[in-house]
């Protein structure tokens, strides 16, 4: 059976675009928790915020991971899906968690070129660009806990497909 790939890690650093090219490459579904608490809710990021608070965005992402785990699944997942220790078990325990990782300054970069508000409200109150060197440092122990490897997310998109694939010894479908 061909475990589900978890990918981890902060906003912009490539989990949806990565993610799709990589499921291609293995001939794998592709999953995205964002979107499919999109789906299910008919609701933005933003507005589930507006509606039930982070806490209520952070419960229906935990059942959107469950939701979308399946095997031979490429997953990328909400930024903040290692805030909750539950969730981080989780992942390790169904699959292979791969953290694409990144400095601030680059991601801050992605962001400010493509901001898309409404699935990436500020988590501070601060321009997201901004806050990402603060949330970085945070959240990075979280990411590192998580994750079985962390792979190098500056690279183009197709190297960090190969080093993903290198480093879980598996090989391209097409
Ligand atoms: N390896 C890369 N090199 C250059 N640009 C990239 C790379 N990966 C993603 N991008 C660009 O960065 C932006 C954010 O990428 P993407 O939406 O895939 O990130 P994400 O990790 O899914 O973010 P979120 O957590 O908000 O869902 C997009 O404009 C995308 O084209
Ligand atoms: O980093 C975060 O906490 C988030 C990242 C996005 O993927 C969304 O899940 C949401 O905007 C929260
Ligand atoms: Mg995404």
């Amino acid at each position: 059976m061909s475990l589900p790939i978890y990918l981890i890690g902060a906003r912009g650093c490539g989990k949806t675009t990565v993610g799709e090219a990589l499921s291609r490459a293995l001939g794998y579904a592709f999953r995205d928790t964002d979107h499919h608490l999109q789906l299910s809710t008919q609701r933005s990021v933003a507005q589930i915020v507006a509606d039930e608070g982070w806490e209520g965005f952070r419960a229906r992402e935990t059942e959107s991971l469950k939701a979308v785990t399946a095997p031979a699944t490429v997953i990328a997942t909400g930024g903040g899906m290692v805030l909750a220790e539950h969730n981080r078990r989780f992942m390790r325990e169904q699959g292979r968690v791969i953290w694409l990782s990144a400095p601030s300054h680059i991601l801050a970069q992605r962001l400010e070129s493509q901001p898309e508000a409404a699935q990436r409200p500020t988590l501070t109150g601060r321009p997201i660009a901004e806050e990402m060197g603060d949330i970085l440092r945070e959240r990075a122990h979280l990411y590192r806990d998580a994750a079985h490897h962390e792979v190098n997310a500056m690279q183009p998109p197709e190297r960090v497909i190969d080093e993903i694939l290198q480093s879980l010894s598996l090989a391209r479908a097409s």
